[in-house]
């Protein structure tokens, strides 16, 4: 039966208040109105930037509201005006828009875009300032302009990234956040970004969650010469020397600040450093373990409302610098389907290399390394399955330390 024009109901996970359990409830999503799309979701990850602001501590989430910014999906039907995807089309929605024509987008300087970002702070659509989902009449706030715990969602057309429809939307999904968000640096970021790891470089890596993990791994397809991976949770070690961590360093294990550790193994300090947690202090100590004169630290964890970081400003004066980044400085509209497009190469190229007989596996090989081992994991991060009923099991895996990213299907 058609659903366009028509309000849809469907399964969504419902936080109803901070901290307390999320629950599938049944929702009403509008019709997308102009510069909308409404989308179906068929499968979304969980990001910690989700448990954070269901924890309450971020100072725009509101409640009730419906969370989730990492997912893939087929649009539904699309709002007057909208002429870029149209229904059937696949696609990413993306938490960072890319209208092409405010400021920011036209500044060749940022990935930020401001065309929406007033409104989806607020858990609203631009147009009337509204929810487009409810609850028998009463309003549920939008999250990060994207709301994917839900089966449909609606999101502005500036924040929806059309891909290649042979790509499995199921792995792609990540591409709406964590794994980007970590290759800032690598080659296919490179043109928006800031710290520019060079070959040789020693890299230092605070938190070995996903996000954590993905810089490391573009650190090594960047060159870099040590990879030194921090966490206060030895479980994430093995598994992070399949992503570059070269070496690894446990806080507890040690009485000095981690970031004297660092200094006195590292000949006065890393090149670059990347805080991957949200913890202001690890931020102090991802900054002070940077070389004097040239060391860059960027941040990359969100942290708590009311938390403010700091240093002695003699750590700039003598030429460290302290950066940040928003989903890795990639342009979301214009840059997420080449980063699927890059993703389904590599799959074809290992498929292909499956199918070659022994005597060409020997030739082809060296090529089939470069494709291989190029810049683009997926499929690595996702450590389990699970389905939108089983998402509040999937939150306590992530809180355990025991996931790196878990993807629900939406329709199971
Ligand atoms: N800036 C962006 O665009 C962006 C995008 C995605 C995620 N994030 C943020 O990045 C951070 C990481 O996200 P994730 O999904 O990888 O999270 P995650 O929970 O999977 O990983 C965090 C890691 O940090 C470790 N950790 C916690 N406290 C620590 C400490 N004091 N010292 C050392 N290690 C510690 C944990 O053991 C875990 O391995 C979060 O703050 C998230 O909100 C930012
Ligand atoms: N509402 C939060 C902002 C949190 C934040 O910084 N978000 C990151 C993305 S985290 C994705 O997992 C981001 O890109 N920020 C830029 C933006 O939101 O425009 C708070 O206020 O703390
Ligand atoms: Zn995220
Ligand atoms: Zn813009």
């Amino acid at each position: 039966m058609a659903t366009q024009g028509q309000v849809i109901t469907c399964k969504a996970a419902v936080a109803w208040e901070p901290n307390k359990p999320l629950v599938i409830e049944e929702v009403q999503v509008a019709p997308p109105q102009a510069g909308e799309v409404r989308i179906k979701i068929l499968f979304t990850a969980l990001c910690h930037t989700d448990a954070y602001t269901w924890s309450g501590k971020d100072p725009e989430g509101l409640f009730p509201c419906i969370l989730g910014h990492e997912a893939a999906g087929i649009v539904e039907s699309v709002g007057e005006g909208v002429t870029e995807v149209q229904p059937g089309d696949h696609v990413i929605p993306c938490y960072q828009a890319e209208c092409k024509e405010c400021k920011f987008c036209k500044s060749g300087k940022t990935n930020l875009c401001g065309k929406v970002r007033v409104a989806t702070g607020v858990g609203v659509m631009l147009t009337d300032r509204k929810s487009r989902f409810s609850i028998n009449g009463k309003p549920i706030y939008h999250f990060m302009g994207t709301s994917t715990f839900s089966q449909y969602t609606v999101v502005h057309d500036v924040s929806v990234a059309k891909i290649d429809p042979v790509a499995p939307l199921e792995k792609v999904c990540l591409l709406g956040c964590g794994v980007p968000t970590g290759k800032h640096f690598s080659r296919l970021g490179a043109v928006w970004n800031t710290a520019k790891v060079e070959q040789g470089s020693i890299v230092a890596v605070f938190g070995l969650g996903t996000v954590g993990l993905a810089v490391a791994e573009g650190a090594k397809a960047a060159g870099a010469s040590r990879i030194i991976g921090i966490d206060i949770d030895t479980k994430k070690f093995d598994r992070a020397k399949d992503f570059g961590v070269t070496e690894f360093i446990n806080p507890k294990d040690h009485e000095k600040p981690i970031q004297q550790v660092i200094v006195d193994l590292t000949d006065g300090g890393v090149d670059y450093s990347f805080e991957c947690i949200g913890n202001v202090d690890v931020m102090r100590a991802a900054l002070e373990c940077c070389h004097k004169g040239w060391g860059t630290s960027v941040i990359v964890g969100v942290a708590a409302s009311g938390q403010e970081i700091s240093t002695r400003p003699f750590q700039l004066v003598t030429g460290r610098v302290w950066k940040g980044t928003a989903f890795g400085g990639f342009k979301s509209r214009s840059q997420v389907p080449l980063l699927v497009d890059k993703y389904l190469k590599k799959v074809s190229a290992f498929s292909a290399l499956l199918n070659l007989s022994d005597n060409l596996i020997y030739s082809a090989f060296p090529t089939f390394c470069l494709l291989f081992f190029q810049e683009i994991k997926v499929d690595e991060y996702i450590t389990h399955n699970s389905t939108l009923p089983e998402i509040n099991k999937a939150f306590d895996m992530m809180h355990e330390g025991m996931c790196l990213r878990v993807v629900l299907d939406m329709f199971v």
